[in-house]
Order: structure tokens, then C-alpha cells, then sequence
């Protein structure tokens, strides 16, 4: 089939013939199909083996049983799903390669959870990471807390089970809501079944069919493309390759300073107190292997990024050219998602197989995410919600609870699905926004807990409140004005540029840029970047929590070290022996305190 041909087809999108998609053989199906079998069978054997899963511990927490390698897998799964996978790429494709800075956030976004957030939570023996609001504060703040994180994380889920369906569906016409039921069907089905272990277990398989996946892509773009040196020569000649930029502006999307230093509290909203991945640390069998985890996880992190950044530059240099597309057909005018595997469809269609490993790679990235948050879902929906209140529930009756809260949020994804289909914005801009609009405050009211030991409940709660007002006037408020790196305008611009010669593409470029008004008051605040959204939020969190604390607790003000003021907040709230532990570590006095006082 001829390229052109291919990029007519991408046009007309969904109102195409169906039988002008590019079509998958047989064997695609069959690797397709093998990836959800194999992840059902993962699913079986963790039913059927070791406890069978009839304990809350084993089925929410893997028996506290973990090693180092399995969790680090898990842990890069589960925040690298189909948006990364397809998103990235088209990102660098169209903006060139500053987004690859987010890997300078990789370094505090992984050490601070390791020595900071790893110990406190695992030396609390604790299942949920919102005990930990409850042991600090009081029970209302954990309550919102859990919801804060709920909310978070089921509107997350319904991006990430829509985004690889929708691409699936423009590019080989497979059904959308086929895909969306078979997707979210098998990933409940294994999450009821294994419980935790099959969950990490499922993720590495999947984290390795995701990496097996971009890379054969990669080899055979480049291998097409004519060569590394060829592919090198296009992308450096349409100027993808972005110098350092350390433009200030924090309404600028993406720069050395949104992404190094913004991109550190999205990371440490995701890695350090996300309860998906704290569930996993918990899961291990030592302090030390979880720690190890975390570390383990920073090279895998960077060769995910680099793995999409470089498919990004290979896609680029494949259709660089103008005599491959011809301008009347304004090839890649689509939606991101459907770019990426447009490009992989394209270029594999005389390797039957190839194309069948890549989408199960995109299918592998969702799974990996949706499977975690039902597991943490039902985790934090028993401890936090329905234990306090049904103190006398018998082990067995939680289990079976566990597994039926499971599976219905793998039901409630369904629904949330079509809530994204709802929706329209640049995937990856959406995750964002959601990471950075939820997760930013949860970030937060954690840090207000652990670093600031005057602050108090009501400080912690209007703190919260506070910090969730902030990012969804600016999140809600760049949405309905489109700005924050506009999803419109970004798309219509990369709508026109790319079907254009790189000449006029700079030019239009010059254009907007001198034509563009600066945003004043504030329209300027909605259009900051959506990369300082946890920034900004946790920070508002934490400075009202201070203030409110300082209001209504003056009390706890004549506290005089901060050990003091550990000592008599936390001792206040626990008697666990775990916690003791903690304290020790925090300093000699406390000890003997400990000691004292262990009941
Ligand atoms: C979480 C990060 C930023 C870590 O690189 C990355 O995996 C990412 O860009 N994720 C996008 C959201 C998603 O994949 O669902
Ligand atoms: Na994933």
C-alpha cells in the first residue's frame, strides 16, 4: 500500500471506510490475544498457589513477601501507561526533545521517597499510606485523604483504559468499546483473582512486553529509515533536537525548570505517597528491599523515557520528508494517540507480527496501570472506609469483600471510560493534570505531617481544602480559557505545521509567537504550566496548614525542639510498637521516651 494512500485514510478519521484501515493478520490477533491470556493465567496460578488468597494480607498486601526485582517493575508500570506509550512520542514529534529533561526529576523524585517516605511508612507496618493521616492527625483527615485519593485515581483509570483503545480503534477500526470491555474485563478478572502477587507479577511480564515492544519498533523505524546516521541527520536538520531551555516563564509548558524542578513534585506525588506504589513498598520483605526498589527503579525509568523519546525522533525522521507526504493530505493532522500507532501500522505492514507486539506493548502499558488502581482501590476503600466501622468483620468476610471491591471498580472503569470519551485534551496533558491537580494536595497534607511537627489537624484539613480549591481554579480554569500550553491551540497549530515544510513551519511558529499577547492577571495564572500543578498545590496545602495550625493550635506552640514535638504528637496517637521503632530513629531522647511509655 502506498504511504500516501495510508495518509488519506488517517485524515478522513472516523468517518472513513472501514475497509480502507490498514488491517491486522491473523497473527497479530494471536500475539494480542496472548498478552491478555498470559496475564489471565498469571492471574490463575497466584489464585490456585500459595495462600489461595484467603487473607486480606496476602490478597492486598502479597503476604509482605516481596523482593526488590518484581516490585521496581511494578513500580515504573504502574504510572507508565498507554498515555506515556503513545503520548510521549507524538510530544517529541511535535515539540522536539525537551520533555526528555523530565529524567532530571528522576533523581530527588526517587531518592526522597526512598530515604524519606519509604521509612516512615514501611517502619509504621502500616496497609494503607492514609493510617499514616489518621496515626498523624486524626480520623478525618484520613477519610479525606482516602477519598481525595479515590477520586484521583478512578478518573485516572478511565484515561487509561480509553487512550489504547481509541488509538486501536482509528488505525485498524477494531472496535472501541470491544476493546475498552476486553481490556477492563481480563485486568479485573486477574486483579480478582491473584490479588497483589498476581498484580506485580502481571506488571513485570507486562513491563517486559512494553519495553520488547517500543524497541523492535525502534530497530526496524530506524533500520527503514535508512540508518542511525540518516535518522540523526533528519531530526537534527527539523530541528528536534532541543538545547537546554532555561527560560524562567512558569506559563512556558515544558523547560529545564517545569520539568526538573516541577516534574520532582510530580514524582514524589506519584513515587513517594501515591498508595499504589506505597502498597508495593509495603509488600516487601524488608525495609531494605523496598528501598533497593526504588533505586532499581530510576535506570528502568530513564530507559522507558528514552525508549519513547527516541521513537518519537524515528517518527520524525520517517516523515521529515516532504515527498513522502504529499501537503493536500495533511497527514498527521489526527489526535495523538492515533499518530503514534498510525506510524507503527505504517511502517509494519510488511512484518505480520510486528505490528501485533506493539499494540500488545500499548495494551501491556494499560493493564499494568488499571490492574494497580483497582488493587489499591479496594485496599484503601476496606482499610480506610469500611473497617473503622465493622470492627468485628472476620478475616474471611474482608477477603471476600477485598476481592468484591475489586472487582467492582474494574467495573466502575468501564464507566469512566466513557466519561473520557466524553473529555477531549492531550492525553498526556491529562494525566498531568489529573497527577498534578489530586495528587499535588495529597503531596502536601504527607509533607505537612512529616516535616512540619506543630501543624495540626485542623491545619492539616483546611490545608487540603485549600490546596484542592487552588488547583482546580487554575487546572479548570486553563481548561475552559485554553491556555496552559492550550490543548486547542497546540493541536490546531500542530495540525497546520506539520503538514507544512519545516521552513514555513518556523515561520508560522515566529508568528504566533510575536502575534501572541502576554496573558495578563489572571488569564496568566490559568496558563501556568501544567507541570508546576503539584508544585503549586502541595506548597498552598502546606503554607495554609501552617497558618491554620499556628491559628487554632497555639497550645502546641510551646513545644520547644522538634523532637518534642514529635514525641508528643505522635505518642499522642499510637501505641504500635512499629511506630516506636520510627521515633527511635528520629532521635536518642525519643527512645528512652519510647521505652517509658511502651504499653
Ligand atoms: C510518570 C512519568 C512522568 C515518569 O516518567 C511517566 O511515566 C509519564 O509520563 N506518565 C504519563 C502518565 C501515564 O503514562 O499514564
Ligand atoms: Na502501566
Amino acid at each position: 500500500k502506498a504511504v500516501g494512500h495510508s495518509s488519506h485514510i488517517l485524515i478522513t478519521g472516523s468517518k472513513m471506510d472501514p475497509l480502507e484501515r490498514m488491517h491486522f493478520t491473523t497473527i497479530d490477533y494471536v500475539i494480542f490475544a496472548l498478552l491478555l491470556v498470559a496475564s489471565m493465567g498469571i492471574g490463575l496460578y497466584y489464585a490456585l498457589s500459595g495462600g489461595r488468597q484467603r487473607t486480606t494480607q496476602e490478597f492486598l498486601l502479597a503476604d509482605r513477601s516481596m523482593s526488590c526485582l518484581p516490585v521496581s517493575l511494578s513500580l515504573i508500570a504502574t504510572f507508565q501507561s498507554a498515555v506515556a506509550i503513545v503520548g510521549v512520542p507524538a510530544e517529541i514529534y511535535t515539540h522536539g526533545t525537551q520533555y526528555w529533561f523530565i529524567g532530571c526529576a528522576y533523581i530527588l523524585g526517587l531518592l526522597i521517597p526512598a530515604h524519606v517516605f519509604i521509612p516512615v511508612f514501611y517502619r509504621l507496618h502500616l496497609t494503607s499510606a492514609y493510617q499514616y493521616l489518621e496515626l498523624r492527625f486524626s480520623k478525618p483527615v484520613r477519610i479525606c485523604g482516602t477519598l481525595t485519593f479515590i477520586f484521583q485515581t478512578v478518573i485516572y483509570m478511565g484515561v487509561c483504559v480509553y487512550t489504547p483503545a481509541l488509538a486501536l480503534n482509528a488505525v485498524t477500526g477494531f472496535d472501541l468499546w470491544g476493546a475498552v470491555l476486553a481490556t477492563g474485563l481480563v485486568c479485573t478478572l486477574y486483579t480478582t483473582l491473584g490479588g497483589l502477587k498476581a498484580v506485580i507479577w502481571t506488571d513485570v511480564f507486562q513491563t517486559i512486553v512494553m519495553f520488547a515492544g517500543q524497541l523492535a519498533v525502534i530497530v526496524v523505524g530506524v533500520q527503514q529509515t535508512g540508518g542511525l546516521a540518516e535518522v540523526w541527520r533528519k531530526v537534527w536538520e527539523g530541528n528536534r533536537i532541543s538545547g537546554i531551555d532555561l527560560n524562567p516563564d512558569p506559563t512556558e509548558r515544558y523547560t529545564f525548570w517545569t520539568l526538573g524542578v516541577g516534574g520532582v513534585f510530580l514524582m514524589l506525588s506519584l513515587y513517594g505517597v501515591n498508595q499504589a506504589q506505597v502498597q508495593r513498598y509495603l509488600s516487601s520483605k524488608t525495609e531494605r528491599e523496598a528501598i533497593m526498589s526504588c533505586y532499581m527503579v530510576f535506570p528502568s525509568l530513564q530507559v522507558a523515557l528514552a525508549l519513547s523519546c527516541v521513537m518519537g525522533l524515528v517518527m520524525f525522521a520517517r516523515y521529515s520528508s516532504a515527498t513522502l507526504l504529499p501537503t493536500i493530505h495533511q497527514p498527521l493532522c489526527v489526535l495523538y494517540p492515533q499518530m503514534v500507532l498510525y506510524f507503527v501500522m505504517d511502517m509494519l505492514q510488511d512484518l505480520p507480527g510486528l505490528s501485533g507486539l506493539f499494540i500488545a506493548c500499548v495494551f501491556s502499558a494499560a493493564l499494568s496501570t488499571i490492574s494497580s488502581a483497582f488493587n489499591s482501590l479496594a485496599t484503601v476503600t476496606l482499610e480506610d472506609l469500611i473497617k473503622p466501622h465493622c470492627s468485628s468483620m472476620t478475616e474471611a468476610r474482608a477477603t471476600l469483600l477485598s476481592k468484591g471491591l475489586a472487582c467492582s471498580y474494574g467495573l466502575m472503569c468501564l464507566a469512566m471510560a466513557y466519561l473520557t470519551h466524553l473529555m477531549s485534551d492531550s492525553v498526556l496533558q491529562a494525566a498531568f493534570k489529573i497527577f498534578g491537580m489530586v495528587g499535588g494536595p495529597l503531596l502536601g497534607i504527607f509533607c505537612l505531617g512529616m516535616f512540619f511537627p506543630w501543624a495540626n489537624s485542623t491545619g492539616a484539613l483546611a490545608g487540603l481544602g485549600s490546596g484542592l480549591v487552588m488547583a482546580f481554579w487554575v487546572g479548570i480554569g486553563s481548561i475552559v480559557t485554553r491556555t496552559s500550553g492550550g490543548p486547542a491551540a497546540v493541536s490546531h497549530f500542530n495540525c497546520t505545521a506539520v503538514q507544512l515544510s519545516e521552513n514555513i513551519t518556523t515561520a508560522i511558529g515566529t508568528a504566533l509567537n510575536s502575534t501572541a499577547v502576554q496573558p495578563m492577571g489572571l488569564q496568566r495564572f490559568y496558563s501556568l504550566s501544567f507541570m508546576w500543578y503539584s508544585a503549586l498545590s502541595s506548597f498552598t496545602v502546606v503554607i495554609t496548614g501552617l497558618i491554620v495550625s499556628f491559628l487554632t493550635g497555639r497550645g502546641e506552640l510551646l513545644i520547644i525542639t522538634i523532637e518534642d514535638a514529635i514525641r508528643s504528637t505522635w505518642a499522642h496517637h499510637t501505641h504500635s510498637s512499629g511506630l516506636c521503632s520510627l521515633v527511635e530513629t528520629t532521635s536518642k531522647s525519643n527512645k528512652t521516651f519510647c521505652n517509658k511509655n511502651k504499653y
